[in-house]
This record gives C-alpha cells, structure tokens and sequence, in this order.
C-alpha cells in the first residue's frame, strides 16, 4: 500500500503523453498549472471544512482529493514523491519547535 505514491507517480509521467479526452490527469496538464493550482486549494479547503464536519468518511475521501492533486502538482513540477518522502524522513525526530528556534537564531546572526 505504502508504493502507491510511486504507482501514481509513474501513471502520472505517462500521462504527460496521453489523450486529455481520455484521462482526467492529461486533461489538468492541458489546462496548465494555473487549473493544477486552483484544484489543489479547492480541494485544501474542502479538506478543512471535512475536518470541521468530524465526518471521518468525508475526512478521508477529501484527505485523498488534496493528495492526489499535491501529487499531479509535483508530476507537472518535474518532481517524484520520494523527494518530498525524503525531506520528511530528514526532518523525522526534529521537533518543530526545535526547528523553529534555530530558525531564529539563524535570522539573528544573519
Ligand atoms: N486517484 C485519482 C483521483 N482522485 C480524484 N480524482 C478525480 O479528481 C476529480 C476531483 O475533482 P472534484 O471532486 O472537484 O470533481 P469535479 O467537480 O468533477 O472537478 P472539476 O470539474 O471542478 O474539475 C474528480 O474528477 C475525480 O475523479 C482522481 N482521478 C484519478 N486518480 C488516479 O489517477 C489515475 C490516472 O487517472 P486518469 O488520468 O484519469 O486516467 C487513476 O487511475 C487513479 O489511480
């Protein structure tokens, strides 16, 4: 289940060359970024509004819209899901408040 950030991935490449007409993935390329875009936030905010209605079926099929666009988004960027995969694996045990302090330190000395 894990592989499917990758499986979608690799659909997602192929589409690059696929028939709009046929493929909704196609189809979000053809229209440009700027419709990859307002997809992404509309599905952003439908993902909160879900969380709001403590729907948990609503919850998780929004949670899947959001992610499914962030990864068409990635595919149109030129970018593989590993890359963010990987960032977060960097990031795993670092508090955020951690992070966020040396952030200021950082800001301060520079
Ligand atoms: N996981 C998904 C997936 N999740 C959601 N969607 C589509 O994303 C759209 C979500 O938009 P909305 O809910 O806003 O629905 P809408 O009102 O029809 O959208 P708009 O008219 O506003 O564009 C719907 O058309 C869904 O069918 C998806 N479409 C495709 N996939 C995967 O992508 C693969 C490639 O898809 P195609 O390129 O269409 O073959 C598929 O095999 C699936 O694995």
């Amino acid at each position: 289940m894990n592989d499917i950030f990758e499986r979608l991935a690799t659909v997602f490449e192929e589409r690059k060359n696929a028939d709009p007409e046929h493929s909704y993935v196609a189809n979000l390329y053809q229209a440009g970024q700027d419709k990859i875009l307002k997809k992404l936030g509309e599905e952003a905010i439908e993902t909160i509004l879900a969380a709001k209605s403590k729907q948990q079926d609503a919850i998780i099929h929004e949670t899947a819209d959001l992610w499914f666009h962030s990864l068409v988004m990635l595919a149109d960027c030129g970018l593989r899901p590993e890359q963010v995969l990987k960032e977060l694996d960097r990031r795993f045990g670092l508090s955020g408040l951690e992070e966020k302090a040396n952030r200021s330190k950082d800001n301060d000395d520079g």
